[in-house]
């Protein structure tokens, strides 16, 4: 039970689960680093973001400067195309001033607009703030002329507005002229004269060069001279020619005075122009500058970030395949070959004799080797005591042969290899208390070799020794058949018990013997029949609880006795009365 225990691990207590567990919290603490990582470089991007896009709005704004130079300048010029429009193709006097309001109001939007996006921007490098001084050192002279040239184009409107007057005064005199009713036939050319020089001095009021301001006004002082000096002017016509005269010196005037405010707008709007490109480059510059440092900051982050997570990923590739090789490592070179080895222990346990995997020089292999040798030590303790017990066994046959030769010879006589006096008597106390038990006859037979002495005195002591041996031999070879024992009694005497034989049966049983004796015909030269023979006395009893063998061993001796004392070879039969009923002579 303690061995099945020890070989079915739980899974948590199994060293290829606990190194897997080991294994994964690396790889999960690996991916938890990982992705805390990529947050913070996705959090750090998203920061520069928000920074590159302060950036770029910088540069926006250095952009926006640099087209509100260049717009404020183009709605100036529009400013004072649309003028010229106006002055050229609506001739209406009513337009009047409060567009000088209107030109200053727009002016002052721009530059608060422009005001509003310069404070956006802020240096961060010396590049950048000599850069911006330069723009706010541009921009007054240039807001400067644009308010010149908007005092200019109100100025030029002004006298737009006053020769629109003029004009309106020479069309009324004219329409005045066409309206009288009869001229007379003389004073048509005069008329005439007079129209011409209104319309000279209309035309005179759009002249655009001087030259041609001159020539126009020396046409219109042509006509008015050819007029005025003649004698028979009316007051009307009087009154018109001077009124002419003083429209033209008017024209004059007003004319030069718009053809030089054109001039100096001119001027101005050129001033414009150049400062508008001046301060126009510096914003652009600055906006070159700041798109060039966003550029390169979200470049060079950009790349940083290509750097990191290209860090990351072979990082990432080197630390799984590490991983990999470890988790290879330790399942192929432990795990494994721990499983084996328990394995092979287990068969081991279990008897199954299979190879000890001991290849290698590491501790596993010095496991194996340990394990082999021990398992060496079992097989051969385990030989070694099957060899001991083989031997003990072998040892305990031959102690068990050797008691048993040990008995025999404790209860043989070692001459005849019949039973001794010693076995004759404990068999004959066991047999007894059955015949008491049971109302068994018993028998015994005292036999005794006659002449003996000179026998081994004739022959000699070997011969004697055969000759006892070959009697033993013929009597328990008659004994054999019976139930009874034959021993050895002492020297040449012997003795035999025969249960169930009555008196009768054991004296038929001695001439038996006696019989046999005779027909073996064993030499006795110093005998009277020159044979070997026995005297033997027999005597039986049916023995009752308290009777004892001692005197039935003893009457047969009585009777042994008188078989001797009556000349020998002969049976005397003698019953418990010890009174002798047989006598049998063989001789
Ligand atoms: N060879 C041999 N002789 C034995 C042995 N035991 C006893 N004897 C001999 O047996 C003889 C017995 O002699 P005795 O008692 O005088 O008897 P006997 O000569 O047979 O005369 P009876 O018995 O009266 O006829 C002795 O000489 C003993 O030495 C034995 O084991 N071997």
């Amino acid at each position: 039970m303690a061995n099945e225990a020890n070989t079915k691990l739980k899974p948590l207590k199994q060293l290829g689960f606990r190194l897997n567990l080991v294994l994964l919290s690396v790889l999960s603490f690996y991916i938890l680093t990982t992705g805390y990582s990529l947050l913070t470089l996705r959090e750090q991007s998203q920061e520069f973001d928000a920074l590159s896009s302060a950036y770029f709005d910088r540069a926006m704004h250095a952009a926006e400067l640099s087209r509100e130079a260049e717009v404020i300048a183009s709605d100036t010029l529009v400013n004072m195309l649309n003028q010229d429009y106006d002055e050229r193709y609506i001739q209406s006097p009513t337009i009047g001033l409060p567009e000088q309001n209107k030109n200053n109001a727009s002016n002052d939007s721009f530059e608060r607009s422009f005001e509003k996006i310069r404070k956006q921007l802020t240096a961060n490098t010396p590049q950048e703030q000599v850069l911006i001084e330069k723009i706010d050192r541009l921009k007054k002279p240039y807001f400067n002329t644009i308010r010149t040239l908007n005092n200019y184009l109100i100025e030029k409107r002004k006298i737009t507005q006053a020769q629109r007057n003029i004009e309106y005064h020479l069309l009324n005199l004219q329409k005045e002229i066409y309206l009288i009713p009869q001229i007379p036939e003389h004073e048509k050319s005069l008329i005439d004269e007079l129209i011409k020089a209104i319309n000279l001095s209309v035309l005179t009021l759009h002249s655009t060069t001087f030259h041609q301001l001159i020539t126009q006004m020396n046409g219109i002082s042509a006509f008015i001279s050819n007029i005025a000096y003649q004698d028979n002017l009316t007051p009307f016509e009087r009154k018109n020619i001077i009124l002419i005269s003083k429209l033209s010196q008017q024209v004059f005037t007003t004319t030069l005075k718009q053809q030089m405010q054109h001039s100096a707008t001119l001027t101005a709007v050129n001033t414009t122009r150049t400062e508008a490109k001046k301060l126009s480059n510096a914003c652009y510059k600055l906006y070159q500058l700041l798109k060039q440092s966003t550029q390169k900051a979200s470049s060079e982050h950009k790349a940083f970030i290509s750097k990191v997570m290209l860090k990351i990923g072979l990082f990432s590739i080197i630390f799984l395949l590490l991983t990999g090789v470890a988790y290879w490592f330790i399942h192929y070179y432990l795990i494994r070959r721990l499983n084996r080895l328990n394995r092979v222990m287990l068969e081991h346990v279990k008897g199954v004799k299979t190879d000890v995997p001991q290849s290698g020089n590491d501790e596993i292999a010095m496991m194996g080797r340990a394990f082999s040798i021990f398992v060496e030590a079992t097989n051969k303790a385990q030989q070694d005591s099957l060899e001991a017990q083989k031997r003990t066994e072998e040892a305990n046959q031959k102690l068990t042969q050797l008691n048993q030769s040990l008995k025999k010879l404790s209860h043989t006589d070692e001459l005849t290899q019949m039973a001794n006096r010693r076995h004759f008597f404990h068999e004959l106390t066991s047999m007894w208390q059955l015949a008491c038990d049971k109302q068994i006859n018993m028998s015994i037979i005292m036999l005794d070799l006659d002449w003996f002495k000179s026998f081994n005195d004739f022959y000699g002591h070997q011969a004697g020794d055969q000759c006892l041996f070959q009697v033993a031999q013929l009597i328990l070879t008659e004994v054999k058949n019976t139930q009874g024992i034959a021993a050895r009694y002492g020297g040449e005497e012997f003795i035999i018990l025969l249960p169930y034989f009555d008196l009768d049966q054991a004296v038929l049983f001695a001439k038996g013997l006696q019989d046999k004796l005779n027909e073996e015909k064993i030499k006795h030269h110093k005998s009277p029949q020159k044979y070997i023979t026995l005297s033997q006395g027999v005597t039986s009893h049916m023995p009752k609880e308290g009777d004892k063998f001692d005197h039935l061993i003893h009457l047969a001796d009585q009777a042994l006795y008188k078989a001797k004392n009556n000349g020998r070879n002969q049976i005397v039969a003698q019953d418990n009365t010890e009174n002798v009923s047989l006598r049998t002579s063989l001789s």
